[in-house]
């Protein structure tokens, strides 16, 4: 109903040809292993080579882009944490020596850091992508987060971003956020958009002990009950976050660009999940990273038919498990673009000994 805010151009989503399947398959089964000794590696290495196709697969430059925003409902104690952590760890992140930061080097990915709706006036700096849409979004359970323009907005904003990286020769996106309270926005979005129940959705975030996590559930349930969405830019717009809105774009921004995009944990599963509902053909270029420790991300993942890579424990969010996948993805193209075949081994058509 309401998709027509959105730009045309981040909803021209091409459809992957899943028709070229077998031929990457018989690819694969041709190199010089035993055919599927590569496990999962290989089915990465079919879904890249599908998204490039007819191109080989470039798994070069990588960056991740973290979107930070506050919740109108952190003022309702959802959080073990103040919403003033979300600021500080965005000061952390352009100080170079948060966990994304430090995960990123690893990984050789370059970091973007985007205020979506961080609650401060946040001075210039060079490395902070201001596309503040609002200081932090309106409180969930007693009315609307934000308005369906701000929704699209932020959805515009981002995937404009990753656009524009893509078209200076971004090879892989990878999304992450930080916005104290935004497990509870994302369980709200869970909820609405796959009907489980609030129990199955709602989780400890970032370290709940139970009474608080029975008080979290509480508060979804008041925000439950004052609106019942159904449509993805209805329930984003109720449930919001200008994170979640802003991963949604990206994911749309790499789709419709024809690049994978990597998704971290629950809280980008809940955008990812946004964008696929949005536009279905999306999903063929969402990676999924990693089983986060968070509750709900069960839920999301078996709405989306995804199994993770990675499956570590982790529960911080900040892009940190997509970051770790981006190996993953470079180890796929490889495998694809330059493992020899069985045959030239087999004949010595290999060259001479290095
Ligand atoms: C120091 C710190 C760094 C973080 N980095 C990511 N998160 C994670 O925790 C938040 C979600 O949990 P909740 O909904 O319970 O607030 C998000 O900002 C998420 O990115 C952090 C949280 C904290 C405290
Ligand atoms: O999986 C996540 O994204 C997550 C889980 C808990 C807290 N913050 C993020």
């Amino acid at each position: 109903m309401h998709a027509p805010l959105l730009d045309p151009r981040i909803i021209a989503v091409p459809a992957v040809d899943h028709s070229h399947e077998p031929e990457l398959r018989a690819r694969l089964d041709g190199k010089a292993k035993p055919p599927g000794s590569l496990g999962r590696l290989e089915d990465l290495a079919v879904q890249l080579g599908l998204i490039w196709h007819p191109a080989p697969p470039r798994a070069e430059r990588a960056a991740v882009f973290i979107f930070a925003g506050d919740h109108g409902f952190a003022a309702d104690r959802v959080s073990p944490y103040p919403a003033s952590v979300t600021r500080a760890m965005v000061e952390a992140y352009l100080a170079d020596c948060a966990g994304v930061n430090v995960l990123a080097k690893a990984a050789a990915t370059e970091v973007r850091i985007v205020d979506g709706g961080i609650d401060a006036e946040m001075p210039p700096h060079p490395r902070l992508i201001d596309r503040k849409i609002r200081r932090g979004t309106r409180n969930a359970r007693h009315e609307p987060a934000m308005t369906h323009q701000e929704a699209a907005q932020a959805i515009t904003a981002a995937a404009e971003l990753v656009r524009e990286d893509i078209a200076g020769g971004l090879d892989i996106v990878a999304i992450g956020e930080m916005g104290i309270g935004n497990t509870t926005s994302a369980a709200l979005i869970t909820h609405a958009l796959t009907s489980s129940p609030i129990v199955d959705c709602v989780g400890r975030g970032a370290g709940m002990d139970d009474a608080g996590v029975a008080h979290k559930r509480a508060i979804v349930e008041q925000a439950a009950a004052r609106a019942q969405p159904t449509a993805p830019l209805d329930v984003l717009a109720e449930f919001g976050g200008f994170d979640i809105a802003m991963m949604a774009g990206a994911v749309l921004g790499a789709a419709s660009s024809r690049r994978p995009v990597v998704i971290d944990g629950f809280i980008a599963s809940a955008a990812a999940l946004l964008a696929v509902r949005l536009q279905p053909a999306a999903r063929d270029y969402c990676v999924f990273s990693h089983r986060s420790a968070e509750r709900g991300h069960r839920v999301l993942l078996d709405a989306m038919q995804a199994s993770p890579y990675l499956d570590l424990g982790l529960r911080l969010g900040e892009g940190t498990g997509a970051l770790m996948t981006v190996p993953l993805l470079r180890a796929a193209a490889g495998i694809l673009n330059d493992l020899a075949a069985l045959s030239d081994v087999l004949a010595g058509r290999i060259g001479p000994y290095a």
